[in-house]
């Protein structure tokens, strides 16, 4: 099944692209990894999922249906969290969670109520009072509550620290093998994702440049060593590195050059990620 389906999806904002010719279906009861520079489209193509923005050219529906459509089964489908994950500051936590209750027909308070309590948040508390990292955390908390069919987490490991995004990272794994979930997220933590994820978009200034499921992505790709060449290397290469003596290829597909004396070896996820944003999106396009 598929849970998110865009098909010629673009955004302009007044005279600019933000989000171009973005064509994808997104799997259900997946983690989707969104990676792109700063300014490549991941929010713009989160909002639009989440029914906040509306097509310029193209559609998105999730789970078959457009997410502006507005009706309580859309609404009780889609849990969206903004990268500033933002709170009624004057609420205290024990007053968000009610308001989350009252809003949402399948909110499970306790669920949202353990992690508040195994991170020693205190519910008495009010929001703006928290650090900003506790407030990404009751953020998360009420997010993963709503029992959402489809999350939109934009950047939502960024204010965290490091046990607290591993223990983050364990616990949307773990909503979604408990309730078939699928959730997309946007991240820089390029070499965070293969621990996590098993599903990937990857966006350059507004376009796609790679999307897959990683088991496949992996295995579509491979690092050829072998002595150092000047020439362009055309075909299916995506990247060429040249050291002092040697030159390493990334090639999708079984392609580039296969000589006497070149050692092939499998590529590791952050690698590939980083070779297609280092990319050139003119020679992508050709
Ligand atoms: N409300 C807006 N008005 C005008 N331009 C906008 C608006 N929102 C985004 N943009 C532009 O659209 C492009 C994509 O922005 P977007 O926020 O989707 O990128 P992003 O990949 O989420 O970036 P980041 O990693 O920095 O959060 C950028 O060039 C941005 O300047």
């Amino acid at each position: 099944m598929i849970a998110l389906r865009t098909d010629g999806l673009a955004r302009r904002y007044r005279g600019a692209w933000a989000l171009r010719d973005c064509t994808l279906a997104m799997p259900a009861g997946r983690v989707i990894a969104l990676v792109g520079p700063n300014g490549a489209g991941k929010t713009t193509l989160l909002r639009l999922a989440a029914g906040l923005l509306t097509p310029t050219e193209g559609s998105v529906t999730v789970f078959g249906d457009s997410p502006t459509a507005n009706t309580p089964e859309v609404l009780a489908r889609v849990g969206f969290l903004a990268q500033d994950h933002p709170l009624y500051r004057h609420f205290t936590v024990a007053d968000l969670l009610r308001f989350g209750r009252s809003c949402n027909p399948r909110f499970d308070q306790g669920l949202a109520e353990q992690r508040l309590a195994a991170l020693d948040i205190p519910v008495n508390q009010r929001a703006g009072a928290l650090s900003g990292g506790q407030q990404a955390q009751v953020a998360l908390a009420l997010a993963l509550a709503k029992r959402p069919d489809l999350l939109l987490l934009d950047e939502p490991l960024a204010s965290l620290d490091p046990v607290a995004r591993r223990e983050f990272q364990g616990a949307l794994m773990g909503a979604v093998a408990d309730t078939g979930m699928t959730v997309l997220f946007s991240s820089h933590a390029v070499h965070e994702l293969e621990r996590v994820c098993d599903h990937l978009v990857v966006l350059r200034h507004g376009r796609v440049a790679l999307a897959g499921d990683i088991d496949d992505l992996l295995a579509e790709h491979r690092l050829l060593v072998g002595p150092r060449v000047e020439a362009d290397v055309a075909g299916t290469v995506v990247e060429a590195t040249h050291g002092g003596r040697q030159t390493t290829l990334l090639v999708r597909d079984g392609g580039g050059p296969v000589l006497p004396g070149w050692q092939t070896h499998p590529v590791s996820l952050e690698d590939l990620v980083l070779a297609y944003l280092r990319r050139d999106l003119a020679r992508a396009d050709a």
